[in-house]
């Protein structure tokens, strides 16, 4: 022993740490390595069984019932990678992965040659992009039962994702530990985004909506001419994330007029960390530039922010309006119910935690489907003018006085039943959004006198799968606001549970209905006053941009990026006004 210590003595230090840093990463490795191959042999052991009847050897009786829909064919070294890259190949480098799933459910046929129609689950292993087997919710039925008929909790993998923006205390963070907390902190946040409270916020509203619209008509030309290009995007994430501080919090932040403030900038910094977890991921999350991003900006978002806690916390009361103001009021009634609230540390940081996930869940998410909604509008003449009779009609003739009627009257916008529905068809064609539910022994999905496993296996559902399905919605592909008007029993309503761009059940999207005012109000404050030219072939020339455009089925306007995505370029455009009746 002493001989060993003395000879250790003389290593130098930078040896020594070498090898235990070496030690680790070929054990980290080696775990990592580990996992991969029992993903595979699980899959292989999956795909051995018959998708209509059990493994020939196999004894346990249940798996006679049991069925496991894996796509075909699985490679042991790469798992099902080679046929997403295959289903990728035509797409442009930067379409989003979304168009891939597409593809596979389209081409279904392809991967399950034995099958008479797709099946309403898919097994797929994508290791070592996803830790484990991932099982693609492709019917109805099989999300109703995994997100209403018996909820499942989310998968972990979205708490450790959200850390380095949310520290984990946010609730889709929490119902991915406790179901009990997330439903007592749900309870709490769900008074502020209630239809009762977000009519009552209309005036914070149509303040925001207003500069949005005027800074789109102030790029209008002069003399009801074109004006110059410019991107529809960089206009709307401001406007999405003005709303949600004010709605959130009280915070005015002037991010239209005069961002990028420190909250936007510093949430836009740590955006990036949040991925899924993954083998390199856990590695960057080792590196001091890490740590410092989430350090540095943490503290900016925590500066910005507690101040106005801490005034809500001395305010709330019978004038209490914004969502952090009515979780407060709440949790005095359910707690002591005399004095004012404690802010203890742990409640403050729970409440910094849930609006920094309001701000980083509501403002892209909004401000993407704000562009799509354009872009999809201004397609269609038919569609235009529909939704400016509606407005004529709900609103009144002169459009510079729709603010006045909606600040008086804001129930008005419930009238607006065209303009919904025309938000919710974009959401049906650009549903940006899913959950991801982790699988376990006692859950299974049972369809059609089929029952399907889920342990160790992510649950993804894809709305945009779900929503392109012919048998649910009839003429997938074309835009039909009318599905959404139409009474029960019409060929064209949606059928039960299939209309899904905010997810449904007890975690379903808190935002939905500020997101969709949002949205109906933009339409209602440009459609009328303005026309809109979007213009990729302008945007190139003026990047010098030479060589063939990209295209997605047809469309210059398509997916970009990962996640939520943007639309390419984000989304150039001229505008110029229309002429208003006399
Ligand atoms: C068009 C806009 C939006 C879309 C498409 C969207 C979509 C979604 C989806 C798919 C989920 C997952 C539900 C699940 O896991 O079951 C979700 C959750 C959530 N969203 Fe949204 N969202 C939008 C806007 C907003 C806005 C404006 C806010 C808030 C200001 C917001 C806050 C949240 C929160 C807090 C959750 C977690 C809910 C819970 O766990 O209880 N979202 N959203």
């Amino acid at each position: 022993m002493d001989i060993a210590f003395g000879r250790l003595k003389d290593v130098p230090v930078w040896i020594l740490t070498g090898t235990f840093v070496s030690v680790l990463l070929v054990s980290w490795f080696a775990r990592s390595l580990h996992r991969g191959i029992t993903i595979r042999r699980k899959i292989r052991q999956l795909s051995s069984r018959n998708i209509t009847g059990k493994k020939n050897n196999e004894p346990d009786h249940h798996n006679a019932l049991r069925f496991t829909p894996v796509m075909q064919p699985h490679s042991f070294i790469l798992g099902h990678l080679p046929i997403l890259k295959a289903l990728g190949n035509s797409l442009p480098k930067d379409a989003h992965p979304g168009y891939i799933s597409e593809r596979l459910v389209a081409e279904w046929k392809t991967y399950f040659p034995k099958e008479d129609s797709c099946p309403p689950v898919i097994y797929l292993d994508l290791w070592p992009f996803f830790p484990q087997p991932i099982i693609y919710v492709t019917s109805a039925e099989a999300c109703y039962q995994l997100t209403q008929g018996n909820p499942q909790p989310r998968h972990p993998m979205f708490r450790w994702a959200l850390t380095p923006a949310t520290e984990g205390k946010d609730l889709i963070s929490m119902a991915c530990t406790s179901m009990s907390t997330h439903k007592l902190w749900r309870s709490l946040l769900n008074p502020g985004f209630s239809s009762r409270n977000l009519i009552a916020s209309m005036p914070v509203l149509l303040e925001e909506v207003l500069i949005f619209s005027k800074m789109l008509k102030d790029a209008a030309g002069s003399g009801g001419n074109w004006g110059d290009l410019f991107t529809v995007y960089d206009k709307t994430i401001r406007l999405t994330f003005d709303i949600i501080a004010r709605v959130a919090l009280g915070l005015r932040l002037h991010e239209q007029t005069s961002g990028p403030g420190p909250l936007f900038q510093a949430l836009s910094n740590v955006i990036p960390l949040v991925k899924m977890d993954t083998l390199w991921n856990r590695a960057e999350r080792l590196l001091p530039k890490y740590r410092k991003t989430v350090s540095t900006n943490g503290k900016v978002m925590r500066d910005a922010l507690l101040p106005q806690i801490e005034r809500s916390a001395q305010s709330y009361g019978d004038d209490a309006d914004t969502i952090v103001d009515l979780a407060l009021r709440d949790l005095h009634v359910k707690s002591n119910g005399g004095g004012t609230v404690q802010l203890t540390p742990d409640l403050v940081d729970t409440i910094i935690s849930q609006i920094k996930f309001f701000l980083f869940a509501g403002h892209n998410t909004t401000a993407q489907t704000i562009c799509w909604t354009l872009y999809e509008v201004n397609k269609y003449e038919n569609v235009k003018e529909a939704l400016r009779a509606e407005h004529n009609e709900v609103l009144g003739a002169n459009p510079l006085r729709a603010a006045e009627t909606l600040r008086s009257q804001p129930y008005k916008i419930k009238e607006l039943r065209y303009t919904s529905a025309v938000v919710k068809e974009t959401l049906r064609l650009h549903a940006l959004s899913e959950t991801f539910r982790q699988g376990t022994a006692s859950f299974d999905f049972e369809i059609d006198g089929k029952s399907f496993p889920t342990e160790d296996c992510m649950i993804q559902t894809n709305p945009i799968i779900l929503h392109l399905r012919e048998d649910l919605w009839p003429r997938p592909l074309e835009f039909l606001p009318e599905r959404f008007m139409v009474p029960d029993g019409h060929a064209l309503h949606p059928a039960k549970n299939a209309w899904r761009p905010f997810e449904m059940g007890s975690m379903r999207c808190i935002g939905e209905e500020l997101a969709m005012i949002e949205i109906v109000l933009c339409l209602v404050f440009t459609v009328r006053e303005l026309e809109f030219d979007f213009d990729w072939a302008g945007w190139d020339k003026l990047h010098d941009r030479s060589g063939p455009p990209d295209y997605v089925n047809g469309r210059r306007g398509y997916r970009c990026g990962d996640g939520v995505g943007h639309i390419k370029d984000n989304l150039p455009c001229r505008v110029k006004q229309r002429k208003l009746p006399a």
